[in-house]
C-alpha cells in the first residue's frame, strides 16, 4: 500500500501524476515541537517526524511525506498567521529572491531515502495594492509564504529558477527518481 501522510489537497493532486494509486493518512504532529534551524535542516526534520509517525502506524507501507518552507534572510516562512502576518510576508519578499524548499522522506521495503530541493523564486515589486488584491482572494491562508505559486500567486512572481512543483509542495521529478 502506498501512503501519502499529508493533508494537503495540491500534494495528493501532484502526487497523482506519478503515482496511480494511494490512500492519504495526514500526520498528526505538532509542527512548532521542531525549532527552526537552518531551512534545508527544518524541512528534513519535519517530513521525517511526518513520516516516521505515519510509517509507525502503518509498518509494511510505502510512506510518502513533505514539508515546505519560504526562507529569506535566515528567516523561515510557514503559514501565514493571520491576514496582517501575510501582507508583512509579502512586503517582505516583494522586489527579492527568496527560497522555497522542500522536504521529502519516503520509507518503501524497509529502505528509507530523505533529500531536500530548493527552489529561487523572484517577486515582482509588489504595491500595497497588489498585495491586498490578492490577499482579498484568501489564497495565501494555507500556504508557506503566504502565497500559491500555482494559483493568483503567480502574479506575483518575476521568474523562478528550479522546479515550479517543488514550490507547491511536492518536487515530483526528484520524487519520481527515488520510487
Ligand atoms: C510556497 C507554496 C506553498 N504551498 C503550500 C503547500 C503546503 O500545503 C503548504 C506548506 O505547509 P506544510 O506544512 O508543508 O504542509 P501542509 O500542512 O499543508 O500539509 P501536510 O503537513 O499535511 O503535508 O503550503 C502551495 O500550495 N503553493 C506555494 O507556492
Amino acid at each position: 500500500m502506498f501512503i501519502l501522510a499529508s493533508q494537503s489537497p495540491r500534494r495528493k493532486e501532484l502526487l497523482k501524476q506519478i503515482v496511480p494509486e494511494f490512500i492519504t493518512i495526514p500526520a498528526q504532529i505538532n509542527e512548532r515541537e521542531t525549532p527552526f534551524t537552518k531551512p534545508a535542516d527544518y524541512v528534513q526534520t519535519l517530513a521525517r517526524r511526518k513520516g516516521e509517525q505515519v510509517a509507525a502506524q502503518n509498518p509494511t507501507a510505502t510512506v510518502l511525506s513533505a514539508d515546505t518552507v519560504v526562507s529569506f534572510q535566515e528567516t523561515i516562512y510557514g503559514k501565514p498567521q493571520d491576514r496582517q502576518d501575510a501582507a508583512a510576508v509579502l512586503r517582505q519578499l516583494s522586489g527579492q529572491t527568496h527560497q522555497a524548499y522542500t522536504g521529502v522522506w519516503l520509507t518503501k521495503d524497509g529502505q528509507v531515502q530523505q533529500t531536500v530541493v530548493k527552489t529561487d523564486v523572484t517577486f515582482w515589486s509588489l504595491s500595497d495594492q497588489m498585495i491586498e488584491t490578492y490577499l482579498d482572494q484568501n489564497e495565501y491562508q494555507d500556504k508557506a509564504g503566504a502565497y500559491g505559486i500555482q494559483g493568483a500567486g503567480n502574479l506575483l512572481v518575476e521568474k523562478i529558477n528550479g522546479d515550479f512543483y517543488n514550490v507547491v509542495g511536492l518536487p515530483i521529478s526528484t520524487i519520481a527518481r527515488m520510487l
